[in-house]
């Protein structure tokens, strides 16, 4: 397959001087459930640390408590939930609202899986204006709905590790998944008409059309939590206004030049999702002075 190979890493423009937490993107997470309070925190925390100027977290209800309690400055939303704490398909409501109050909206860190899930995710592909970023459980619930490319009309990041992308890939592929990432990471690309950012080390982005190859990050990074940290940073990126191919390379380039911040600090063995959030701010400030 060939695309044009991207080298540069896009920026973000400098802020105006009269500019307000209105200018720079109001961005909503939809995240979490009883046991996984801490990816929607992770998710959020890192949209903040990440330029959006307004960031909302919506959750199940009964995860609500811990979310808030976790970062100030975030706000939240209750989501209906499910027996097991999980956000309830009669969600779709009040995440529709959200949607079209937003710049940007991302699904999936510690949603889990469900029916009910899997009709939420389904319901937001088809929504058009929408800039959407699909991670974690948001792919698990995706990769059973086989008929979503010929339906989706949303702008769609996809952010799948290996593991979510062999589901996501079983779904709509008859053959096996391609051993070379760029290659898979493109088909999936042209197949879907997203942006994929396939993750792992030399996370490949791409729109089918375009490939950048990240050269950031560390083997320390491969730790709970961390590619919710990586769902944040580039919903805020998009929030911003950087279209979904830039907001992902940018956001992937940053992701990894934080976690090497990060590890050089506290080591790779040590380093935590929240060591790369808290890195964050240094890998936006050098990467002004070296992109
Ligand atoms: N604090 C929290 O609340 C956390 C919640 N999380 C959420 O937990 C849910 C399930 O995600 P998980 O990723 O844990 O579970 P999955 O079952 O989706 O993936 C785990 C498996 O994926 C494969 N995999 C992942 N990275 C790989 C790589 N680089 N190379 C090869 N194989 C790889 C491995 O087989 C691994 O066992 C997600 O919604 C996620 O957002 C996790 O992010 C962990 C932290
Ligand atoms: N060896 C590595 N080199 C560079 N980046 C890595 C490496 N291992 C993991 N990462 C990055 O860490 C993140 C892990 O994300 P993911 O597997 O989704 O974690 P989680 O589900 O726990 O949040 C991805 O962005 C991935 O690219």
């Amino acid at each position: 397959m060939r695309m044009d190979i991207v080298r540069e890493v896009p920026r973000l423009k400098p802020r105006p001087a009269d500019g307000h937490k209105g200018t720079f993107g109001k961005v909503c997470i939809v995240a979490g459930s009883v046991g996984m309070a801490g990816a929607a925190a992770l998710a959020g925390r890192a949209a903040l640390r990440s330029g959006a100027g307004l960031v909302r977290v919506a959750t199940a209800r009964s995860a609500l408590p811990t979310v808030a309690a976790l970062e100030p400055c975030y706000t939240t939303i209750a989501l209906p939930e499910d027996s097991a704490g999980r956000i309830s398909g009669k969600a779709i409501g009040v995440i529709l609202d959200a949607a079209s109050q937003n710049d940007a909206l991302a699904i999936g860190p510690g949603l889990g899986t469900s029916a009910g899930l899997r009709s939420v995710v389904g319901t937001l592909v088809q929504q058009d204006g929408l800039r959407l970023v699909i991670d974690g459980d948001g792919l698990n619930n995706l990769s059973r709905l086989p008929d979503w490319p010929g339906k989706h009309r949303a702008e769609v990041v996809l952010t799948p590790h290996p593991g979510e992308m062999k589901r996501l890939w079983s779904g709509l592929f008859r053959e096996a998944l391609p051993s070379d990432r760029q290659e898979a990471a493109g088909r999936m690309a042209q197949a879907t008409g997203s942006v994929v950012a396939f993750k792992g080390a030399g996370t490949v982005v791409t729109d089918g059309r375009r490939a950048y190859v990240n050269s950031t990050g560390n083997p320390g990074m491969g730790t709970a939590g961390s590619g919710d940290v990586l769902t944040g940073i580039i919903t805020a990126l998009m929030g911003q206004g950087l279209a979904c191919f830039e907001a992902t390379v940018l956001g992937v380039y940053i992701h990894g030049a934080a976690g090497d911040i990060a590890a050089d600090a506290c080591g790779q063995i040590s380093l935590t999702a929240t060591d790369i959030i808290e890195a964050l701010p240094e890998a936006f400030r050098k990467s002004h002075k070296r992109i």
